[in-house]
């Protein structure tokens, strides 16, 4: 299903009212009911006329709006036209505390004139004003570089659906929240209705990108975990990889929305205030980078993550908890209370490249790394063996200590997308200066690029999309269970690291490795089940394109 728009250039350029406009206009519905309406740069005013009470008088800050439209109603006895204005502000929740997004539209009536034309252009003046100074007013937060997605734009939003998604509701979320709000905001868009399993991967990574000014999902996570590597499968993908992506959330877990959400810097929303806070963004159209983390895998294929790897205990209620998905959000929450009563230490072995160590922009060469031995490669390295990290329990690899592969054959085939430069081969032991954590038995290994784990936990409170990090978390075995209970408990507010667990362990890596001891187990990267064993992997600052807020 395409959707074309009108007016495609009639926002594109700020109409020149710099100074403001006035005007007195009468209500949509009422006629007897009249407003003055004044609009400057940062905020529409709106009062009704004959009442000098301040309770009468709206403000409405333009960050919050995401479009605005003229038209006139098909009556030729009606000289009259209209402008209405879209807008989301935060506003106190109905019956319940907080607050969430909602959609608040204000229409005017203009009929200056006897004269129909004259009126409908006065309307559009106004409309195109409010969208100009609208776009001036993007909301942004500091030390986030950004560049923007004009709407309307040439090319069109490719958005995607997957409709198993979740409880089976992204095609009612799309026809009741944002069918509506593409069309306020003025954003072109064709609907592709996903039809199975790697559809949408196949679908970008033969597209012609040059039709589309973004790729949008409204799904969990799966689907966009296709779409990146679709793009990254592609002959071109250093620029199929700039193509802005978005994200709609109606999946179970919507980890990606939920961060995006978190981001802005509001109280957390759920279900539909957090679509509907999605859907604002995307309509605004500002653009972040977005950070991803190439993972080897043991048969030498090669994957793009934007979101987590998990293994131990999150790995086995992700993939456990899908029989409880027709709870939806709740699944995680579910599976974590049965997981706990079979509570299981997961073996295994974690190396990883703290930032303290990182190359910052001289990366090691792969061929370099892999031909020397461990112990051997750098200065940097000869006292490492006795330089252990007591508080994490880590110490400087050696040749003693390296982590080497299970698997012989990880010969990584002809790949495309960037290369791994703070990567051996797997069969090679880690760098010298890599930490290898002491110990083999863990409860969950957790590797976060972005805050939310899920829409309910916030497991890495301080990660953002594009900050270069992998937020690097184990839980070592010994823990009881209502420690570990309270652990997650803690983390629904991002206030796990705050309780002391000395069995919890975080730290911000560029790379990192492991291998479980076990042949058989789950290992899921964005919620999707990879296949089981040894594997690493390397941060890619900023190579993808996100539309955030
Ligand atoms: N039409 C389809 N039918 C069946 N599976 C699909 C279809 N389209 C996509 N998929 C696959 O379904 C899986 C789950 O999709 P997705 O992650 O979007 O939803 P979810 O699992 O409900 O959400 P979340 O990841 O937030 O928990 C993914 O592996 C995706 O590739």
């Amino acid at each position: 299903m395409d959707k074309d728009i009108p007016e495609p250039d009639a926002s594109l350029e700020p109409n020149g009212d710099e100074n403001g406009l006035y005007g007195e206009f009468t209500d949509s519905l009422n006629a007897k009911v009249r407003y003055s309406v004044s609009l400057r740069e940062s905020a529409l005013t709106i009062q009704k006329i004959s009442s000098s009470s301040d309770r009468d008088k709206v403000i409405f800050n333009l960050t919050d709006c995401i479009g605005c439209r003229a038209y006139k109603v098909e009556d030729d006895a009606d000289v009259g036209a209209f402008f209405v204005a879209y807008f989301y502000p935060f506003k106190r929740r109905w019956m319940s505390t907080g607050m969430s997004r909602q959609r608040v539209e204000q229409c005017f009536r203009v009929s200056l004139v006897q004269d129909s034309v004259a009126n409908l252009q006065e309307a559009e003046r106004w409309a195109r004003a409010i969208r100009g100074a609208s776009i001036r007013q993007k909301a942004r937060r500091d030390g986030v570089v950004y560049s923007e997605l004009r709407w309307p734009c040439k090319s069109r939003v490719m958005l995607l659906v997957n409709p198993q998604s979740g409880r089976g509701q992204a095609l009612q979320y799309f026809y009741g929240h944002i069918e509506a709000m593409l069309t306020e905001a003025l954003v072109p868009y064709t609907l592709v209705i996903t039809e199975h399993q790697n559809h949408a991967r196949a679908l970008v990574r033969e597209a012609d990108l040059t039709q589309w000014g973004a790729l949008v999902i409204l799904s969990g996570d799966g689907l966009l975990f296709e779409v990146v590597n679709g793009l990254l499968e592609r002959e071109d993908w250093e620029e199929a990889i700039q193509t802005p992506l978005g994200i709609l959330p109606a999946g179970s877990g919507n980890a990606l929305a939920a961060s995006l959400h978190h981001y802005t810097g509001f109280d957390p929303v759920w279900g539909e205030e957090l679509l509907l806070s999605c859907g604002f963004l995307l309509c605004k159209g500002l653009l972040s980078r977005l950070d991803l983390v190439s993972i080897h895998l043991a048969s030498g294929r090669r994957i793009f993550s934007f979101l987590s790897l998990a293994w131990g205990f999150v790995a086995d209620v992700d993939i456990e908890s899908e029989r409880y998905r027709h709870v939806g959000a709740m699944r995680f929450m579910v599976g974590t209370l049965v997981r706990l009563a079979s509570l299981r230490v997961y073996q295994g072995r974690l190396a990883f490249l703290p930032v303290r160590d990182a190359p910052a922009s001289s990366d090691l060469h792969p061929s370099l790394c892999s031909s020397l031995p461990a112990g051997l490669d750098s200065s940097l390295n000869q006292n490492s063996c006795e330089s252990m990290n007591l508080n994490r329990n880590t110490a400087r690899n050696s040749s003693n200590n390296a982590i080497t592969t299970m698997l012989a054959e990880s010969q990584p085939s002809k790949q495309k997308g960037p290369s791994d430069s703070l990567l051996p081969d797997l069969d090679q032991p880690v760098p010298g200066h890599w930490d290898v954590v002491k110990g083999e038995d863990f409860i969950l290994v957790l590797a976060m690029l972005q805050s939310n784990l899920s829409q309910d936990l916030l497991a890495a409170p301080e990660a953002t999309a594009d900050d270069g990090l992998i937020h690097l978390f184990y839980v070592r075995a010994g823990i009881s269970r209502p420690a570990l209970l309270r652990l997650f408990l803690a983390m629904e507010k991002g206030a796990h690291l705050s309780i002391d667990c000395p069995h919890l362990v975080y730290e911000k890596v560029r790379a990192f490795r492991l291998e479980p001891r076990s042949s058989e187990g789950a290992i899921t990267v964005d919620g999707e089940q990879v296949e089981y064993g040894p594997l690493q992997g390397q941060i890619h600052e900023g190579i993808a394109r996100l539309i955030s807020g």
